[in-house]
């Protein structure tokens, strides 16, 4: 992974040289306290083992007892399903891959309508075990696929934690369980059992995978001009500090829409706490171009945008054409287009003084995927521990997931003390 800074210095706000050499010397403190809490399995920092300490082997001995399916169905949500979803858009697969995260019954319904159900492996998902959104779905999918005549314990991957609703469910139906990975939270377990299944049924190459995120780990060292990953956590955080709430994540790539959506869960829910944190912005070039590049460049003086592309990529050419004030376009190609597209983005954001940073991989192929979700988790960590947050925690997020259980009745918390009564304001 490469990361080019240039941009994010002198723009507004102000971000000096200066100040990110100052910052240096508390990166080097950082670095020392994540290395040692790496060292001790800590809670969260063990995510950054992954690439050491996953069993390749062991995950694709357990999808191997699935043979040849024309589909793939994750079922899970948050970080036990945006994983799945940025591995398979970014690598492709001549499966069919489908995430069912979200609980909206006319889409859970279409879905159902359009899977091959007896063709269908279906990889649930859950660290807790107990998330009400992904246990409701897989008691849908599995009736479904009863209904359909289709066996669907012989269908069926379960990956979770030691206890919890669904390691029970496993157990009585002898369903085979690969487990969450010790310390990790879900939106730091993408290259682990989470994620991995589904890109080892694709027939990716999920070692290159973890070899990407291996470089990458093993060029973490003290200093932010050294590590790529800690010099975009470390530019963050200065920005941020500076006013730079938003950070707009922009690739220019389609197959890393995913990983926009897969990044800004790492940032929120890691980072977004004690009154700080960096709002996460999705975006994808060359569309958004056309839509929130006028915000970026006029807008509120509080953006960070990064841009991330490969720098190869397969091309397409665009036909010589003879239309009049065309034949600029004709005879060039789409990859050059979206070429000029990123560069003119990029010097329009620095014209206006907007700060951005690029990223960039070789290609989005195994390793090149494989540095990048290392890259910002690594990102992550360092920037947590510069703002002194707990980065490994979600208590807001954990807070509604009760109250919505208690409304339902199933929870510790009584329906009538779930959620206060709702002030209103009605116009109608
Ligand atoms: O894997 P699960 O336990 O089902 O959790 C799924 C998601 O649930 C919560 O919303 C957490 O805050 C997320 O971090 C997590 O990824």
């Amino acid at each position: 992974m490469y990361v080019d800074l240039g941009n994010a210095l002198d723009a507004e706000p102000r971000l000096t040289r200066e100040a990110l050499e100052r910052l240096d010397e508390r990166v080097a403190d950082a670095h020392d306290r994540i290395d040692r809490l790496r060292d001790e399995g800590a809670h969260g920092y063990a995510s950054l083992n992954l690439p050491e300490t996953v069993d390749p082997a062991a995950i694709r001995r357990a999808v191997a007892r699935f043979d040849d399916p024309a589909a793939v169905l994750t079922v899970g949500i948050g970080g036990s399903a945006l994983g799945a979803a940025t591995l398979t858009e970014a690598l492709g697969t001549d499966l069919d891959a489908y995430v069912l995260d979200n609980v909206d019954p006319t889409h859970v319904a279409a879905l159902l309508d359009t899977l091959p159900l007896s063709d269908t492996v279906v990889h649930v998902v859950s660290r807790s075990g107990t998330t009400a959104e992904t246990l409701s779905n897989f008691l849908v999918v599995r009736e479904a696929m009863a209904d359909a005549g289709v066996d669907w314990t012989e269908r069926t991957l379960v990956t979770t934690g030691p206890s919890g609703n669904l390691r029970d469910l496993a157990a009585r139906h002898d369903l085979p369980v690969l487990d969450v990975p010790a310390g990790s939270p879900g939106r730091f377990s993408v290259l682990s059992t989470v994620a991995l299944p589904v890109a080892a049924l694709a027939g990716h190459d999920i070692e290159a995978l973890l070899d990407g995120a291996r470089a990458e780990a093993d060029r973490l060292t003290g200093s932010l001009f050294e590590a790529p990953a800690y010099a975009y956590g470390a530019t963050c955080y200065a920005l941020e500090r500076r006013g730079a709430g938003v950070n707009a994540m922009m690739p220019y790539a389609e197959s890393l829409e995913s990983f926009a959506e897969w990044f800004a869960q790492l940032w929120a829910e890691s980072l977004g706490k004690d009154a700080v944190g960096q709002t996460p912005a999705r975006a994808l070039g060359a569309t958004d171009q056309h839509s929130q590049l006028q915000l970026y460049r006029a807008g509120p003086r509080d953006k960070l945008v990064t841009l991330v592309r490969p720098r190869e990529r397969p091309d397409v050419s665009i036909p010589e054409t003879d239309f009049d004030g065309l034949d600029y376009l004709g005879g060039g190609s789409l990859g050059d287009l979206l070429e000029a597209e990123f560069r003119a983005t990029e010097a329009s954001l620095a014209a206006s003084d907007c700060p951005n940073v690029r990223i960039e991989v070789d290609r989005i192929d195994e390793r090149g995927v494989g540095e990048l979700l290392y890259g910002m988790e690594a990102a992550c960590t360092l920037y947590g521990e510069l703002a002194g947050v707990e980065t490994f925690t979600q208590p807001a997020v954990e807070w509604s997931k009760r109250a919505a259980r208690g409304l339902l009745g199933g929870g510790d918390v009584d329906a009538d003390d779930a959620v206060p009564e709702k002030r209103r304001l009605v116009i109608d």
